[in-house]
């Protein structure tokens, strides 16, 4: 007769047994393949980047900066847009000190123009096609924030903030798309951001702007499928960066003031990576952000009056703690 102990013995063994001969090597293979499968990913990305041809607008500062950094020790052929030929120069000596250079040996070329004269833009569209030929990937960094009640905003700041966030990235978009098109082959990004799925109280133009861009580059995204161009928004949350300080009023003076918000965000270097993957991966969108601004989209959509009330609160905050 077998004992309730010999049973016992009986059944861990076998347990031990469809461990070793089943759960094991099935973690061990699923590790190995997903191991595989990045590598794969990895070298995929890497091929797409190198020698690449990328265009970043607003390189001089912030995610532009940090973006450039990324894609040169990726190996990609930079052209550095700005407004502000000195800091352009200053970071091409920076990418192309003795440590980056090894690394990658093309020294950026860089353009200057402001995004919101449109006939500039077309001009530096012009000149980066004769001076490189063509562009594998248009990043739309450059953009500028703002601040202010709706009904104290002239209508020339409204202008100001979707000439720049708006009309500057679709007229480089647009100027350098037929030439993608005639190669059957190009990329796209625009840096959107949060403010481009939800509206906040007192960011009026830059939402305006944000959602205006979300929407044309869905649009291209379908139309230019056909072409195998790819097309990727990226929505960052708060970054720490000049942005607020930077950020127009309601009257067009310069905000200057670095929001809390700003200052605690992810910082610029993170977030880069995070759009270096999204185009070497051919991502269609990205959201990187953190828990409450990722909630507040989904809540935008699930339950509108909720998200309304919650803005509308928000914004009777804001009024009370400036005493208006
Ligand atoms: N910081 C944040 O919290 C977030 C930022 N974003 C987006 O990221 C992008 C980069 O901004 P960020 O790095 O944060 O801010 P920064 O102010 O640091 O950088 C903005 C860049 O845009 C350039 N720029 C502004 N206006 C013009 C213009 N008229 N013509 C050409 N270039 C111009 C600036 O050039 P110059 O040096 O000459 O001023 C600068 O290089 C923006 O599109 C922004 O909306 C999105 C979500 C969050
Ligand atoms: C349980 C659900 C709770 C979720 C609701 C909370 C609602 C709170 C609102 C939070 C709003 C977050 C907005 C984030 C916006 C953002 O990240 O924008 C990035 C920017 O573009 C920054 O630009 P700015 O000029 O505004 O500094």
């Amino acid at each position: 007769m077998v004992t309730a102990a010999a049973r016992k013995t009986a059944e861990k063994g076998k347990l031990m047994d469809f461990t070793s001969t089943v759960i094991i090597p099935l973690l061990f293979g699923s590790l190995g393949i997903f191991a595989l499968f990045r590598l794969l990913q990895w070298v995929r990305m890497r091929t797409y980047l190198q020698e690449a041809v990328v265009v970043i607008t607003g390189a001089t500062s912030g995610l532009g900066k940090e973006c450039a950094k990324a894609f040169h020790a990726a190996g990609s052929r930079l052209v550095l847009c700005g407004r502000d030929s000195e800091k352009l120069k200053g970071l091409v000596q920076e990418l192309c000190a003795v440590k980056n250079h090894r690394k990658n040996p093309h020294e950026p070329h860089t353009v200057v123009f402001d995004l919101s004269d449109t006939k500039a833009v077309v001009n530096a569209a012009e000149e980066i096609l004769k001076a490189l030929g063509h562009v594998d990937i248009l990043i739309n960094n450059a953009g500028i924030s703002f601040r202010g009640t709706i009904v104290d905003t002239g209508l020339h700041v409204d202008k100001k903030v979707m000439e720049t966030n708006y009309f500057g990235p679709i007229a480089l978009t647009k100027a350098l798309l037929p030439s993608m098109i005639k190669r059957r082959q190009g990329h796209i990004v625009a840096i959107s951001s949060v403010q481009g799925k939800i509206s906040i109280p007192f960011r009026s133009a830059y939402a305006a702007s944000k959602h205006a861009t979300q929407a044309f580059f869905d649009c291209l995204r379908a139309e230019v499928e056909q072409y195998d161009i790819e097309v990727t928004v990226v929505s960052p949350g708060y970054i720490q960066t000049n942005l607020s300080l930077n950020a127009v009023t309601a009257d067009g003076s310069r905000y200057g003031v670095m929001d809390k918000t700003t200052a605690e965000g992810q910082t610029a270097a993170e977030v880069a990576q995070v759009v270096l993957n999204a185009v070497g991966q051919k991502k269609k969108e990205v959201l990187v952000a953190g828990l409450t601004p990722c909630l507040a989209v989904y809540l935008r959509n699930l339950c509108p009056r909720l998200f309304f009330t919650l803005m509308a609160s928000k914004a009777k905050k804001e009024r009370k703690a400036k005493g208006s």
